[in-house]
């Protein structure tokens, strides 16, 4: 089926860049092309990490000089440690299959492939090099300019850029000089804050308003797995089933006892209806805060 299509043996030895939907050329030589870079865990992806890029591209083409022509996923690797994080192959392949409709989001493995962690300056980087030196840039009416690749986080992943120790001085003035960051406001996070101590970097953030507010986190999507409650039409079809086959995040063996109750002949990720909530297996902040694993 569709999901194993994406279990390919990937290493960085056979590792090529993926540009197949990187739009090539731009048509109006008055914009500068624009590459998003959502660098994070994605584990699992949801619609709203999906729907980050749209809200970007929308944001870019209205309030910028600057033409979207290419967006990538990039999952941290193994060696970062972080509650809930499957291993990256799984993560990867989860992204894989959710932008399998998009004609121009990809999924880039190169930072997912590591052993090591790699640091976020270190991946745009990496992309920088594949788009402006292999490829050599993009192509306009007047001849080839260099892409801007840009950062694109939540409200929340900026924040931590404020809080000591999490981010070395000297790659956050690296980043937002060089590449600058597009920042999808989040509820929970007050972006006001959250970029106080960004103010010498502020003509490279730009801030995306949610006009439809999506509190959707991996962390509940997480939560409710292990609860054996429904993910469907939170996170793309084929992850559901992805992580149904393979057994995701439901680690505390919830789903055995369900089985064991009679409830388990329901179709995959489909919820187990009103009794989940009567059973006392719903949890009782379900869609409300995001802090709780
Ligand atoms: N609901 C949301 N609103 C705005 N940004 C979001 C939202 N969900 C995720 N993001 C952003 O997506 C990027 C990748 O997020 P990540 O993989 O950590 O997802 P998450 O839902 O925050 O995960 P977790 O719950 O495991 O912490 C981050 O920049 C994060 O800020
Ligand atoms: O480069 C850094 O020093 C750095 C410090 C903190 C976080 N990051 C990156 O920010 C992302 C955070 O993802 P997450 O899932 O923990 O929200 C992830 O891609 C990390 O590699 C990067």
């Amino acid at each position: 089926m569709a999901a194993m299509d994406t279990d390919l043996e990937l290493s960085l030895d056979n590792y090529e860049f993926p540009d197949a939907r990187l739009r090539r050329r731009i048509q109006d030589p008055d914009r500068t092309p624009l590459v998003l870079i959502a660098c994070g865990s994605f584990s699992p992806i949801t619609f709203l990490h999906l729907r980050m890029f749209e809200m970007a591209a929308d944001y870019a083409r209205f309030n910028t000089q600057f033409e979207v022509v290419g967006a990538y996923f990039s999952c941290v690797g193994d060696a970062y440690k972080k509650t809930g994080l499957v291993k990256a192959e799984h993560r990867v392949n989860m992204c894989n299959l959710a932008v399998q409709q998009s004609s121009w989001i990809s999924v880039d493995p190169w930072e997912a492939l590591h052993q090591e962690y790699l640091e976020t300056a270190k991946v745009l980087d990496h992309f920088n090099k594949e788009i402006n030196e292999v490829i050599g840039g993009i192509e306009t009416p007047n001849g080839k300019k260099k892409a801007h690749i840009a950062l694109l986080a939540g409200a929340d992943l900026i924040q931590t850029m404020s809080t000591p120790g999490v981010w070395a001085a000297k790659d956050i003035d690296y980043i937002l000089r060089n590449f600058g960051a597009f920042i999808v406001e989040r509820t929970g996070t007050d972006i006001d804050e959250a970029l106080s101590a960004l103010q010498s970097w502020k003509d490279n953030i730009w801030v995306i308003q949610q006009l439809v507010q999506n509190d959707i986190s991996s962390t509940k999507i997480r939560l409710f797995r292990r609860r054996d409650m429904s993910i469907r039409y939170l996170v793309p079809e084929l992850v559901v089933q992805y992580i149904e086959e393979h057994n995701l995040y439901d680690e505390d063996g919830v789903a055995n006892i369900s089985k064991e109750s009679g409830r388990a002949d329901r179709m995959p990720g489909e919820s187990g209806g009103v009794t989940s909530s009567q059973d006392g297996k719903r949890p009782s902040n379900a869609g409300s805060s995001r802090s709780i694993e």
